[in-house]
């Protein structure tokens, strides 16, 4: 695989003669090897017509448009507001790099004023992606499902097509599984599917961090589980993750670029175009979109529809810029109303509460001093420490019923390396107050930082998405409804004492790790370890754990087959259409929702008998 690339890449570069400008050679051969090969950016007219626009090219509008443009006779337009990906979004090691940055919306929520008060102006940060394949081209690559309980409730609001056995088979349309020790497990592999398109790997090496974790939740009485996604048990266990070959798989790259594009003559993948309004007629029918490039206004025709996926913030805020939203604040936004919906008003996300430990013998997998080491050899031939991710969690349950099928905890740790710049993702990632990262950031340049990511799974509290004016290029204001529910801390004390108890365990104490205090004012005079000092210290540090959906949720604004209530060829398939939260990581349910969306419009376009335009390649 690598030498056909390096030979194409090596082209400028043949006539080095001295070692340093060989090694400049070698890296920049490396680099290119890491560059997929994006389509072109075509050029097209104001006023074109295609079949159907699909807005936004992330990890649900990437597929879309790649699975209908495989139908052969449908010509699409997929519009992205950002670039390709950078090569670097390519290293499964740098998965952390790309969470702010020009490759972000740098959204921001705030909340009410009662959680998160240890961030700096109680203002959670919310990275989305601004790039084709969307936030797939920079998450943690984590595959995850939810549990059948997750579907039952999507079907209990959405209907029964939502139910775990109707949507497991999209689940597994799109997987590509290679983890072995799945792959001899009968039992496990009835959930999974070798023969889609994007990869789904299981993690290569045992870690001196992982295992040292997994042993202290089994000590403390956890299974260890070989699937994290099997609904039928859980535990602690290393996740499966979407890379391939030691390459970052999505959306993107297994569905646009590798797919090739002499089977895609009728998609149009352009790059670097914001939609700023979907055009709608007086029959409340979608049949175009407006779209902004380089300061230039371009308007281009949808004959059969509009498929919007520009993710949980944008997608309610293009509605609401479109007049399809809740009439009072359109109004209050000095928009025309043409569609009365509440958009934007049923969000829902899971909160994370962080806790640090710290200890006196080194155990991440990866100290700084070996980093060079290991980059040369991903570059080489992408092995080593920089091709795989090797997250773990446990899933847990809080209730204590014999019969409990899924669990209501997710606990994820993480191992920063000694001297790594906590300081900074600690301000620009978390927005910790200065205070708090200056303290973190202290101890991390003497010793590691243990994190451990506390996220109930299934929350009730529910936030908002509003414009925050109707000038497309503000961010829509996002309120993240963070505890706004009070049953939210309900398990959070008993998950949060799981990791304080961590310490008591035999290979906790063996590195002498310790629990790091906050020292936060609200919570100080609390006696350590009673719920109410848990509760407390969830409400201060409590953040997004980045699961936000539902904004133009099924049941509220969507019908179960994701059109617009009340519109015409209008339809939305993203993370804003999940009815309700899943227990775990949401891109490969947003994965699973592409996949429906696009045989709902194949099926649309043959029950309507439709007549696709014919379209010749220039
Ligand atoms: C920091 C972080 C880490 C995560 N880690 C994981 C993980 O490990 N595993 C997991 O399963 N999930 C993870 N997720 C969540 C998951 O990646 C997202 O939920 C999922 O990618 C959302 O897909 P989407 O299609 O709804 O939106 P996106 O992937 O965000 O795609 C929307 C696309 O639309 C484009 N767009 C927006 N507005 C416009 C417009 N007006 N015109 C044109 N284009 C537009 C955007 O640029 C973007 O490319 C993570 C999320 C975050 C924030």
């Amino acid at each position: 695989m690598v030498a056909p690339l390096a030979h194409v890449c090596a082209a400028g570069g043949s006539t080095v003669a001295n070692a340093v400008s060989a090694a400049l050679h070698f890296f920049a051969v490396a680099q290119c090897m890491m560059r997929e090969p994006w389509p072109e950016q075509p050029k097209i007219m104001n006023e074109s017509h295609f079949d159907i626009i699909v807005v936004g090219g992330g990890s649900a509008g990437s597929l879309i448009a790649s699975r209908l443009a495989e139908l052969g006779d449908v010509t699409v337009l997929l519009v992205e507001a950002g670039p390709d990906p950078p090569s670097e979004s390519m290293v499964p090691a740098y998965k952390d790099i790309l969470k702010s940055g020009p490759y972000t919306w740098n959204f921001t929520s705030s909340t009410d004023g009662n959680s998160s008060k240890a961030l700096e102006g109680g203002v959670q940060h919310q990275p989305r992606s601004r790039m084709l394949g969307g936030r797939g081209s920079a998450n943690e690559m984590v595959y995850t499902r939810g549990f059948p309980h997750d579907f039952h409730t999507w079907a209990d609001i959405a209907g029964p097509t939502w139910d775990w056995n109707a949507v497991l088979p999209y689940f597994k349309k799109t997987q590509r599984l290679t983890d072995t020790t799945i792959l001899k497990n009968p039992v496990l592999m009835a959930y999974h599917s070798v023969e889609g398109e994007m990869t789904v790997s299981g993690s290569k090496q045992t870690t001196k961090d992982v295992d040292t974790f997994l042993n202290a939740f089994n000590e403390l009485g956890f299974p260890i589980v070989d699937d994290m996604t099997y609904p039928g048990r859980f535990g602690a266990g290393r996740f499966l993750h979407t890379i391939r070959d030691g390459r970052r798989d999505s959306t993107a790259t297994a569905f646009i670029s590798r797919a090739g594009f002499e089977n895609r003559g009728k998609l149009f993948v352009l790059r670097n175009s914001v939609v700023t309004q979907i055009l709608i007629d007086s029959n409340k029918t979608a049949y175009g979109v407006k779209v902004s490039r380089e300061d230039e206004s371009f308007i281009y025709y949808a004959d059969f529809e509009v498929v919007l996926s520009a993710g949980v913030f944008n997608t309610p805020k293009l509605l609401m810029l479109s007049g399809i939203g809740p009439r009072n604040h359109l109004e209050e936004m000095g928009i025309d109303v043409v569609h009365e919906v509440p958009v934007g008003e049923s969000l829902h996300d899971q909160a994370m509460v962080l806790i640090f430990l710290t200890a006196d013998v080194d155990l991440c997998t990866l100290p700084k001093a070996e980093q060079h080491i290991e980059m040369i050899k991903y570059m080489y031939n992408q092995s080593g420490a920089f091709s795989s991710s090797d997250s773990m969690g446990l899933y847990m349950s809080t209730d204590k019923n014999s019969d409990v099928t899924a669990p209501d905890f997710a606990i994820y740790p993480v191992c920063t390396p000694k001297n790594f710049g906590f300081r900074n993702g600690c301000r620009s990632i978390i927005n910790f107050q200065k205070h708090i990262c200056d303290k973190l950031g202290a101890i991390n340049e003497e010793k590691e930082l243990l994190s451990f990511a506390v996220v109930k799974l299934n929350p009730v509290s529910k936030g908002n998405v509003k414009l925050a004016s109707n000038d497309p290029k503000d961010n829509p204001s996002i309120y993240s409804g963070t505890f706004s529910d009070p049953r939210d801390y309900e398990g959070y004390p008993e998950a949060m004492r799981t990791v304080y108890s961590l310490v008591n365990t035999t290979v906790m104490k063996q590195i002498g790790a310790r629990v790091v205090d906050y020292d936060l004012p609200d919570c100080n005079g609390l006696k350590v370890e009673d719920d109410n000092y848990f509760k407390c210290i969830a409400q201060n540090v409590g953040t997004s754990a980045w699961r936000a959906g539902g904004s133009v949720s099924m049941g509220a604004v969507l019908t179960p087959r994701l059109k617009v209530e009340g519109m015409q060829k209008l339809r939305v398939a993203d993370a804003s259409a999940m009815p309700a939260t899943v227990r775990g990581n949401v891109e490969a349910p947003v994965i699973m929702i592409a996949e429906r969306a696009f045989d709902y419009i194949n099926e649309d376009m043959k029950a309507a008998s439709y007549d696709f335009m014919v379209y010749a390649r220039a």
